[in-house]
């Protein structure tokens, strides 16, 4: 076996488990890899094996060419929607640099097939992999045949027209244009993490926020006022009105906060890990002539919130 095979091996965790096995990156895991993971949903059923999804560590682009591609998502999110949305049980994450050296065939015999139990796998109809991306769906397919192993080639989802695509939803979370990615991700688009300390101004102000932060690689989106939905632990949720920005009325630095106001609750969530989904800009971030007036608005965009969800 490769010395690649085998460093990729240490990373995860090998069972004796049937899987059929979802190719990707998923980044955003919009209604593209909706038609190829519900596809490997269908098919697992079908043949007793487990739904999995495999993807890398790093984005492919960011390595070949060098540019840092913001994420829709961390690593920890795209896992979650997969599984929540799709049934995905299992996603074996393998280092993209070693998968990079590997022979196409190699990959799919001995990585896939041997030791993941490959029953089945699926990919989209432009997905390349293997040294030098001599891998393709052709390919895939060919050789998938030979091993005896199912193999579905997914075409692409369009839109109006366009394309649906994690580059074009980029575009719009950037812009805040939540309603429109929403429509091409087939759900809002979330952001999970542990509630922090603040400055402690918010329950002074009236209105007490939950600190979050976007993790360094992931997409910050265009600053501003949100429209979103706060999930708990206990799989209950509420509406709260969040601000992106770096809050020009309080502070000069130049650090992103994530900040929500969650409506009718009061109680400790420090330390808790949460799901925030955007669902429309309100606004801009602005710098206001008073606490007061800052104040003002937040409540103003507080009711606007609460109308969003209806009664
Ligand atoms: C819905 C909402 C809208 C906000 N809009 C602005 C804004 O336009 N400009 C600004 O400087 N700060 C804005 N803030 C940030 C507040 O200044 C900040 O939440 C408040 O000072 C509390 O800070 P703390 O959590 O560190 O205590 C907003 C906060 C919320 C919850
Ligand atoms: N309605 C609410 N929305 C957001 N956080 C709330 C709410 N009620 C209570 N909290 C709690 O209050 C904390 C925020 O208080 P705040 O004064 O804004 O302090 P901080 O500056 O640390 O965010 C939250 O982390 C949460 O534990």
């Amino acid at each position: 076996m490769s010395g690649a095979t085998e460093k990729i091996k240490r990373g995860i965790s090998l069972n004796e488990r049937k899987r059929v096995i979802a190719l990707g990156f998923f980044d955003g895991v919009h209604k593209g890899h909706g038609a190829l993971l519900s596809r490997v949903r269908d098919r697992a059923e079908e043949l007793g094996a487990a739904p999995t999804a495999f993807t890398f560590d790093a984005h492919p682009s960011s390595r070949i060419t060098g540019a840092v591609t913001p994420l829709i998502n961390s690593a920890a999110d795209r896992a979650d929607l997969m599984r929540r949305l799709y049934g995905i049980q299992d996603v074996i994450v393998a280092h993209f640099d070693s998968m990079m050296r590997m022979d196409w065939r190699a990959f799919v015999a001995e990585y896939l097939v041997q030791e993941h139990g490959a029953v089945h796998v699926v990919a989209g109809h432009d997905f390349h992999f293997g040294y030098k991306g001599e891998g393709n769906p052709q390919r895939l397919e060919g050789l998938c045949r030979e091993l005896g192993v199912g193999c579905d080639i997914i075409p692409k989802v369009e839109r109006e027209g366009i394309t649906v695509s994690s580059t074009y939803i980029r575009t719009l979370i950037a812009q805040g244009e939540m309603e429109r990615a929403m429509e091409f991700l087939g759900h809002p688009h979330v952001l999970t993490d542990r509630v922090t300390h603040g400055k402690k101004l918010g329950t002074t102000l009236g209105f007490p926020t939950v600190n979050l932060r976007f993790p360094e690689g992931v997409l910050v989106p265009a600053h501003g006022v949100y429209v979103t939905r706060v999930w708990f632990g206990d799989g209950s949720s509420r509406p709260a009105v969040t601000n992106i920005g770096v809050r020009p009325t309080v502070d000069d630095g130049n650090r992103v906060n994530v900040e929500g106001y969650i409506l009718d609750f009061s109680g400790d969530l420090y330390g808790q890990t949460i799901r925030m989904e955007f669902y429309k800009k309100l606004r801009g971030e602005r710098k206001f002539p008073s606490l007061e007036a800052l104040r003002a608005e937040v409540m103003k965009n507080a009711e606007e919130t609460r109308k969003y969800f209806g009664p």
